[in-house]
């Protein structure tokens, strides 16, 4: 039932990436500029299983350090915390640097997104947020540095066939749905190609998943008949969908490039509430728990700091320079993101 020679013109942020639906395993995006999406076989993959259910237990750098010389026993129960802790690490960037020809953008970026968590990455335009995401998701390779993806490094990009035990999804800005298929076949079209489910156990699971982000009745239409609003949340089903008749079911981490850039204010508030109802901590529409275990948030907009997200990092000039709790932002003390938070004009970010 899928179309096999799909043009889709709705994005034109990864123009230059071109990555082909085939090489995308534990990673699922959609690239507009991919002509022919047909082919993907599903090959069984190696598997890094490790434990991963335990909330994040520090919210603070996320970069302790671990010595494992000192053997005092509170230390050593300190120590068994921490290394502990790391089992909730599931992505890890660390010392990331990326040059576009003489632009040196990321110049030494480490964090941690740990399971559970609600992060948000903000800092002026222009300073690699997009970057990092595309980074992040495999997308783009760090010229210096590494992703660790639940303890692993990553080599290579997504194609890499040593990196699973993640799914990690990528929500664009724009919805960047194909234009010339249904919801239905938007929405289950990983499954449709990468799957052994049957086609109709992948339609019912369309319908509830489209449910789940509050769309019903709507898996024939083309997304030309849909609002702006309406995309997105197709955009947001089609990024939480995943089989459900696999033995194991790998946490997933979804990646948002600004999802409420140019929505009006409650636009942005239905948006940054699907955020947090798919999110494990949260409730869906259909008042099950989300499923997605953490996610990561790009974004300019002060109502989607403050709703959507619960830990900021706060990047420029190449570097995170201040992270800490979003009630933390409007009263920090740092230069930089006192500047940012207020919109001055006066302080050391310079435009
Ligand atoms: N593929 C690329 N080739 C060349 N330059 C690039 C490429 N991708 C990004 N850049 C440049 O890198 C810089 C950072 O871009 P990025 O989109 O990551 O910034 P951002 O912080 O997300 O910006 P904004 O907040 O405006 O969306 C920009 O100067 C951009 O022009």
């Amino acid at each position: 039932m899928m179309s096999k020679n799909i043009i889709s013109t709705s994005n034109l942020m990864f123009s230059s990436l071109c990555c082909s639906w085939a090489s995308l395993r534990g990673a699922r995006f959609f690239a507009p500029n991919t002509k022919t999406l047909s082919g993907c076989g599903s090959k069984e993959k190696k598997k890094i299983v490790c434990a991963c259910s335990a909330p994040p237990r520090n919210m603070g750098d996320g970069l302790s350090s671990i010595n494992i010389n000192d053997s005092h026993p509170v230390n050593s129960r300190r120590e068994e915390r921490e290394i502990e802790s790391e089992t909730d690490v599931l992505i890890e960037c660390r010392n990331v640097y990326k040059s576009f020809g003489e632009k040196h953008i990321l110049k030494g970026v480490s964090f941690k997104i740990r399971h559970g968590e609600a992060v948000g990455i903000i800092g002026p335009s222009g300073t690699g947020k997009s970057t990092i995401l595309k980074i992040m998701a495999g997308l783009l390779a760090p010229d210096k540095g590494d992703v660790f993806i639940r303890g692993k490094k990553r080599h290579g990009l997504i194609s890499d066939e040593e990196i699973s035990g993640l799914r990690i999804g990528l929500v664009f800005q724009s919805a960047a749905l194909f234009d010339s298929l249904t919801v239905r076949e938007n929405v289950g079209f990983l499954l449709y190609e990468n799957s052994n489910m049957p086609e109709d156990q992948i339609s019912a699971l369309v319908t509830e998943t489209l449910a789940a982000v509050g769309l019903k009745g709507v898996e024939d239409r083309l997304p030309s008949e849909l609002s702006g609003g309406m995309k997105k949340r197709v955009a947001l089903a089609r990024s939480i969908i995943f089989d459900n008749s696999k033995k194991i079911i790998e946490p997933e981490v979804l990646l948002y490039d600004e999802p409420t850039a140019g929505l009006d204010p409650i636009a942005s508030t239905v948006v940054e509430d699907l955020i947090r109802s798919v999110h494990l901590k949260g409730e869906d529409a259909l008042g099950k728990p989300g499923k997605i275990a953490s996610y990561v948030v790009v974004t300019h907009q002060h109502s989607t700091i403050r709703r959507a997200v619960d830990r900021l990092l706060f990047l420029y000039d190449g570097k995170i320079v201040w992270q800490g709790k979003t009630s933390e932002f409007t009263t920090s003390a740092n230069p930089i993101v006192r500047q940012f938070a207020s919109g001055s004009l006066d302080g050391p970010i310079k435009y």
